[in-house]
């Protein structure tokens, strides 16, 4: 029997999605043909952001290669445009001058970026963010150009700006309205995501609209409506997108902001449909993939004579893939008139959750912090669940340090692992034990979670080990430093050590880093590895450093810098407090504060005012801008409080003394409280002291930052000696074995307690580690001291330094 034909317009993610589907259901019904304008096999346009922001390179990111085409027997057209549809004689036309019959014809044209029609826009140097064309091009200007301004502050515009940031850019984000992500977030929610981007190096113009874009033939910067200007080399533009209709419009096919469809997804032609951004259902034009895949799906059904199914609409959820951000966002999230609302706001921890109830239902919820529960929420939107009392009671209780393990154990079957297709934790499950699935790779390919934004990928890791057990093998699951290279962490130690590699630029020479350069993920995480494993021969690279380790100080928010000098266990005297005062005044030292680590912060001093602080105030450096030991935190204990039995104040002392300057894949803070009232905090420290009857318990991996987390407890030991010894062996494990920029929270619960148990109260082991680690600890010498003598360092850091490279 002759295949009917079925031609595809758009190689996007709707479109071949829905060509997947029908596949799986009859590979033998149709006869495919695909045109597609862009010049690639259908890719993950969603991964773009995550390859700007150098976690993934371009050539990771196809969906479907070459050979699946040829595999399906698909006739694909690609760098090819259909200009024309002739519905009466079923032809469809392209600007190649081919012509191809249909019976049946998808339109999968996706949308365009908008692009405001002000003055200036066709300058160079300015562009979207839409394709691997735009995206190759922000890499190219990043390397040539300091400037970027990106005007739009909703998924994209921030995603792209944080992309920017890692590239090297300094980054402008112009938003038109007081609120980023408006469409997403509440005001709330939008201002503390704005004061992490800003943490994170971003800056904001908030209502501001742009008037015209300056320069000659390149873009110079911008003009706003109120007369203001900046500077720009480049210019994104993320102002939102538009259906991609004009070919149905000129072909005769009802279209209103998108091409409209009805349930089935047809239009208003016979034998034409539509899915993907360039559809309209019910009024409503959808720019996730999620419930464009729901989309393709019907449509698929419906081609392949499947009868039932219907489209009717959907309910989505957003997440900004930015790492260190969590925001979490669905349904109708603002009040309005007869809604309630049920809001938790821990400003302190930075955690924000709400849910929007009408008719005792939720219909809406904002995360921000911690969007653990996003997955359950969304599901009972989806479902029109009712509020229950049960629900409220979890909702005010802060997020618990539940295991991974426990937490998939308790899903329900029927909930939704991965939001982007719709895949349930019972699917997954019984794929694993039906298929005898064994890595994340494997359930992608089968069930297609983690296929689009991966952001579920842990989630499915954690139900392959939940399923098999010991089968499952993480190491398996390969994560490289970054998109310069194909090798994890644990190649790159294992080559530099075999190579005997002593410098960054040799690393990256000799290991065939893709971009010679490298960037800013592997450039400071090379340059940590490099310094752990030869401490005593190897010279700091302060190029590879962000600008805070760089300049010993933290950067604040006007370009001032904060100086915090050490004060062992949060103990001073009133010899350095009159040596703090007289530089503040010297100085003039806008704001003198009070850390939470029991330290004094002289904030507002200029960058070149700094080595003369350091040389008046002629303390060690606090370290509190590093990755490495901070603070450590005590409490009064036995000497002057009543409840206390030790002297934690002095075992402090003791080990910030000992263990100060020491360099860690991320900052380490400590704290001994000298009975379990815990005054200094133990419980949310990376190591956290607490004494006990007859002697010292030791917790690690605790975090009282975004992502709240109580420590676990290593091990109750008796004496002050033992303390030490054990807390050194737990660094420099953590030291040797952890990601750069991965806190020990993260760490332990990755690495597991046993492990660390196993590790360092090994007798042999812990020695070695403790080798190791004083001999770090000797080649570690005062920063600040270091400047201050070394005439040269001063001139390269304080004169050459014009821009910060990152933060
Ligand atoms: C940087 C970025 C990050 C994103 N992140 C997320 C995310 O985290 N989560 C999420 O859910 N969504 C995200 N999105 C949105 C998501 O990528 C889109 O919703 C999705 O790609 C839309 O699929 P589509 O097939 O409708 O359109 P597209 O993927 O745009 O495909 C349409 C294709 O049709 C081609 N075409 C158009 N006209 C013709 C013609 N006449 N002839 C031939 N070919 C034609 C186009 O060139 C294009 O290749 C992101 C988008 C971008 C740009
Ligand atoms: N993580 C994700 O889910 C993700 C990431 C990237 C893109 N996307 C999708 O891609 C599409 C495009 O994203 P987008 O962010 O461009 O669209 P958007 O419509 O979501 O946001 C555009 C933003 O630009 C602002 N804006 C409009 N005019 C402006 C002006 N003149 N000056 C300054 N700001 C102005 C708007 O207020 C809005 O906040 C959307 O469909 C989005 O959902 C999703
Ligand atoms: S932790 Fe105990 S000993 Fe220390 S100050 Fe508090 S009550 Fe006193
Ligand atoms: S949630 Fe996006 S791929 Fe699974």
């Amino acid at each position: 029997m002759k295949r009917k034909q079925l031609v595809l317009i758009g190689n996007g993610m709707a479109g071949v999605r829905c060509i997947e589907e029908i596949l799986k259901i009859d590979r033998d019904l149709f006869e495919i043909t695909i045109f597609g304008s862009e010049p690639y096999p259908n890719y993950n346009r969603i991964l773009l952001s995550t390859v700007l922001q150098g976690d993934t390179s371009i050539d990771d990111i196809t969906m479907n290669d070459w050979e699946w085409y040829e595999k399906n027997n698909i006739h694909l057209f690609v760098g090819e445009t259909v200009v024309k549809i002739d519905k009466e004689q079923q032809l469809v036309f392209t600007d190649k001058g081919r012509v191809a019959e249909y019976d049946e014809l998808i339109i999968a044209t996706g949308s365009k970026p908008f692009i405001l029609p002000i003055p200036g826009s066709d300058k160079q140097g300015v562009t979207a963010f839409r394709d691997i064309k735009d995206c190759e091009m922000l890499m190219e200007y990043a390397k040539k150009y300091k400037k970027a301004v990106v005007i739009g502050g909703g998924l994209l515009g921030l995603e792209a700006a944080r992309g920017l940031l890692n590239l090297g850019m300094e980054v402008n984000v112009v938003h038109i309205w007081e609120h980023l992500m408006e469409r997403q977030l509440d005001p709330t929610a939008s201002k503390l995501l704005q004061r992490e981007m800003e943490k994170q190096g971003m800056k904001f113009l908030l209502q501001k609209e742009t008037a015209e874009i300056i320069g000659d033939d390149r873009v110079e910067g911008l003009r706003f409506k109120d007369g203001t200007e900046i500077a720009a080399d480049l210019v994104v533009m993320a102002v939102g997108i538009r259906p991609n209709v004009e070919l149905a419009r000129q072909s005769g096919i009802a279209v209103n902001r998108g091409i409209i469809v009805n349930d089935y997804l047809e239009t208003s032609v016979p034998h034409i449909y539509a899915v993907g951004e360039c559809a309209e259902h019910r009024g409503i034009v959808y720019g996730l993939v999620a419930p464009l895949y729901e989309q393709g799906k019907v449509l698929a059904e419906k081609l392949c004579g499947i009868k039932g199914r219907t489209y009717t609409g959907s309910v989505v959820s957003t997440q900004l893939k930015v790492s260190g951000v969590d925001v979490f966002s669905a349904g109708e999230f603002m009040d309005q008139e007869g809604t309630s609302s049920i809001k938790v706001y821990d400003e302190f921890r930075g955690i924000y959750k709400k849910v929007v109830i009408r008719d005792e239902k939720m219909i809406g919820a904002v995360l921000f912090g911690d969007t653990s529960d996003g997955r359950k929420l969304l599901d009972m939107i989806q479902k029109n669940e009712n509020i229950s009392e049960s629900f409220q009671v979890s909702f005010f209780r802060p997020s618990s340090n539940q295991s991974n393990k426990s937490m998939t154990a308790e899903m329900a079957d029927n909930e939704v692992v991965c939001g982007c297709n719709g895949v349930t934790k019972g699917t997954i499950c019984k794929a694993i034990v039906e298929k005898g699935l064994k890595t994340v790779e494997q359930v992608r390919d089968c069930t297609n979670a983690s296929r689009s934004c991966g952001g579920c990928k842990g989630l499915v890791a954690e139900l392959l080990e939940y399923t098999i057990g010991e089968e499952f093998d993480r190491s398996v699951e390969k994560e490289t430093i970054c998109s310069c290279t194909t090798l994890s962490r644990e190649e790159v130690i294992e080559e530099i050590k075999s190579k005997n590699l002593k410098y960054v630029k040799e690393v990256m020479n000799v290991l065939g880093w893709k971009n010679e350069e490298g960037c800013s993920k592997c450039r400071p995480a090379l340059n940590y590895y490099l310094s752990m494993l030869y401490p005593t021969e190897y010279q700091d690279e302060y190029e590879s450093r962000f600008v805070n380790e760089r300049l010993h100080a933290n950067i604040q928010a006007d370009g001032t810098y904060s100086v915090v000098p050490r004060m062992y266990g949060g103990v001073t005297t009133a010899e350095q407090l009159r040596k703090i005062a007289d530089v503040a005044e010297k100085y003039n030292v806008p704001m003198i504060k009070l850390t939470g680590g029991q330290r004094i912060d002289l904030l507002g001093i200029k960058k070149e005012d700094l080595p003369k602080v350091w040389a008046e105030l002629d303390m060690p450096s606090g370290y509190a801008y590093a990755k490495a030991l901070r603070t450590v935190k005590t409490c009064v204990g036995k000497q002057f409080c009543r409840f206390g039995t030790q002297d934690s104040t002095q075992l402090g002392i003791d080990l910030e003394k000992k263990l100060e300057r020491l360099n860690t894949p991320h900052k380490v803070k400590m704290a001994v409280s000298a009975c379990p009232r815990n005054c200094a905090e133990s419980g949310i420290k990376d190591v956290g002291i607490v004494g006990v009857d007859g002697g010292w318990e030791i917790y690690v991996g605790g975090n009282g930052g975004t992502h709240l987390r109580a420590g676990d407890l290593l091990c109750t030991v008796q004496t002050e000696e033992e303390v030490i010894e054990i807390t050194g062996a737990f660094l420099q494990y953590y030291r040797e074995s952890a990601n750069y920029l991965e806190r020990t929270s993260k760490w332990v619960e990755r690495v597991g307690l046993e492990r660390i148990r196993e590790v360092i109260f090994d007798v042999d082991n812990r020695k070695q580690l403790l080798v190791r680690l004083e001999e770090a600890l000797v080649a570690a010498k005062d920063p600040w001291k270091e400047i201050v003598e070394n005439k040269e360092i001063q001139e390269k850091l304080f004169r050459d330094l014009k821009v910060p490279v990152n933060h």
